[in-house]
């Protein structure tokens, strides 16, 4: 036993052993995607350097105080860690499938790249990447030691193609605590099951049915904004919360009443708490993972967890015939993802409803709150599309979203508003297969690779769009058809296997609340306003928080 000992004590002295085990470290890392699991090795090396520190202290005579014992681990561990660290920058560098794509050379050794370069200065890390494309000038550039962007409308199909075998990357899974949304899945035959119980909860039918609360949430919203028209600046952007009011009452017949009380609903705040560290740790898919594992970093997420298994709780108890107050009196999204024949309430589920509220409120409220900064900026469109709308149904007090079906120019304006301001500028990250694929350009994209499809760049690009910085809702009319040079580079809702399901929806909401709007108000900035804050104070947080946008309505003599 005591030589064993012995043995073991010269072994944790022994530099290059712990040089090797450093290296054989570096290869388990490398032969498997650890990134959500790193708390695992942080276990690991806790406990391991740790063990080293009282066999040194117990069994070594030479380590005769506690001082000398933590010296003698602080030697190995500094031996590890800097040949761990020597051994991965030299691969990432030198010896990495990537190693032949141009990009910014600190990207090659690290992710954190992207947060000092992109995100922190302005916390728009899509106009960074966008200045890569312009700096580079090539399509494929390495934004991280083991991630591309994509800057081409011909990777498309391959990325985001019904057919693609990309899968979604890790970063999805990285704050799953307990379960997992039809979003955040990465295994690809299980969300093909889920989506299909989200797409009946959207599908034609079911939106017709959502219609009536359309309407009159879009109504309640143009009351309010009635009442300050010509009195008082209009902070837009906390109007178009609306948008929760919606999705709460097509989501779960709930309203948050949002547009009622003219503030951010309770739970709307713990959302944004929950999403806010995306800004930064959307980067960083281990640190992310790490976080929502302390007290500090779950708190918003169990908080939200909690609220919504509150409604769950509700509802399922109402299907089963234990509350009759509560049964809906319409149906709503939440109907159609509940089991029917089992009222437990699943982590899925709770995910689910979480995800029900963030896809659907944020992304409309950052859609129209830009689309509304385009038309102050550009009163011409803003008066066509008014003349446009006035001719439908005048003798309507409101126009409901059956009479905006077929409005070629208010889809053309919302399109623009979605091409040049998407809701996820950043676009969404996917990992290539295995095997990896050839862009049709040559250049070949090795497997198990993040892959980026940037749509805030892909959508101002000269070789998609003609004039691609004009607000030109003419591009999607008969009017000038020939602007859209490439519609494969329009991506608001991706598409694919995992597109927007809700982007039906989304429109109707839209039309809904533009014609609306430009029916009774003319708009303009507000005194002082200028529009800097929308487009330099949102923050790319995966989805777009958008900055404030001040405006002034002028109530118009409708006869
Ligand atoms: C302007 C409005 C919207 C935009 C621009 C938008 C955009 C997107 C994008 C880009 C994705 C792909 C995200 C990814 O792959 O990580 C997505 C997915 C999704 N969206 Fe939307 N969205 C909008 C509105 C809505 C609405 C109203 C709903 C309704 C609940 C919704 C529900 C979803 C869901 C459930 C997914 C996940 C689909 C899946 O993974 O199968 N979205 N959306």
């Amino acid at each position: 036993m005591a030589t064993t000992l012995t043995r073991l004590v010269e072994l944790v002295r022994s530099k290059p052993f712990a040089a090797s085990l450093a290296l054989v470290t570096h290869y388990v890392l490398h032969s498997d995607e650890w990134e959500n699991s790193f708390h695992v090795f942080l276990g690991i090396w806790t406990v391991a350097f740790g063990g080293i520190a009282v066999l040194e202290y117990v069994c070594d005579s030479r380590a005769q105080t506690l001082g000398l014992a933590i010296q003698i681990t602080a030697t190995a561990a500094t031996i590890y860690f800097g040949t761990l660290a020597t051994s991965i920058l030299l691969h990432r560098v030198f010896f990495h499938r990537l190693r032949g794509i141009p990009g910014p050379v600190t990207a090659r050794f690290t992710k954190f790249h992207s947060i000092f370069a992109g995100v922190l200065p302005k916390f728009q890390y899509f106009k960074y990447v966008r200045s890569l494309h312009q700096k580079y000038r090539t399509d494929v550039i390495r934004t991280g030691p083991r991630e591309v962007t994509v800057y081409c409308a011909d990777a498309i199909p391959l990325v985001h193609g019904p057919l693609s075998k990309c899968t979604k990357a890790s970063i999805y899974t990285a704050t799953e605590l307990g379960g997992s949304s039809v979003h955040t899945t990465r295994n690809k035959q299980e969300h093909r099951e889920r989506r299909k119980i989200w797409d009946q909860a959207f599908s034609a039918k079911a939106l017709r049915e959502y219609e009536p609360r359309l309407n009159r949430h879009a109504r309640a919203l143009m009351e309010k904004l009635g009442e300050r028209a010509g009195k008082e600046t209009v902070r837009i952007t906390n109007w178009v919360n609306f948008c929760f009011d919606v999705m709460g009452d097509v989501g779960f017949n709930r309203s948050f009443g949002m547009v009622e009380k003219g503030e951010e609903a309770d739970a709307i705040k713990l959302l944004h708490e929950a999403t806010g560290i995306l800004s930064i740790l959307s980067h960083l898919s281990w640190a992310l993972n790490l976080a929502s594992r302390t007290s500090a970093g779950a708190k918003p997420l169990l908080d939200h967890m909690k609220w919504s298994a509150e409604i769950l709780e509700e509802r399922t108890k109402a299907r089963f015939g234990m509350q009759m107050l509560m049964t809906p009196k319409e149906n709503d999204v939440i109907s159609w993802l509940l089991n029917p024949h089992d009222d437990r309430i699943t982590p899925g589920m709770n995910a689910d409803t979480r995800l029900l509220v963030v896809a659907g409120s944020d992304t409309v409220s950052a859609t129209l709150s830009f689309l509304f900064y385009e038309l102050c900026l550009n009163p011409s469109v803003q008066a066509k599309l008014r003349k446009i709308i006035d001719a439908i149904m005048p003798e309507k007090a409101h126009l409901d979203v059956n009479d905006l079906a077929d409005c070629p120019f208010l889809d053309g304006v919302i399109n623009e508003a979605l091409r040049l301001h998407p809701a996820v500028p950043s676009g969404p990250v996917r990992e290539t297969p295995p095997e990896g694929f050839t862009l049709p350009n040559g250049t070949y994209i090795p497997g198990n690779i993040h892959i980026w499809t940037p749509i805030y760049t892909l959508q101002r690009d000269a070789r998609y769009f003609q004039d691609p910085l004009t607000f030109m809702p003419e591009r999607w009319t008969d009017e000038r058809p020939g602007a859209v040079i490439d519609k494969r580079a329009f991506l608001p809702f991706i598409t694919g296997v995992y597109n927007c399901v809700g982007q039906k929806l989304a429109m109707l909401e839209m039309r809904s609340v533009t014609a609306n709007l430009v029916r009774r108000f003319e708009m303009g900035f507000a005194e002082g306003e200028d529009g800097r804050t929308i487009e330099d104070g949102s923050r790319d947080c995966f989805t777009m928080n958008v900055g404030k946008l001040d405006v002034w309505l002028t109530e118009r003599e409708r006869v």
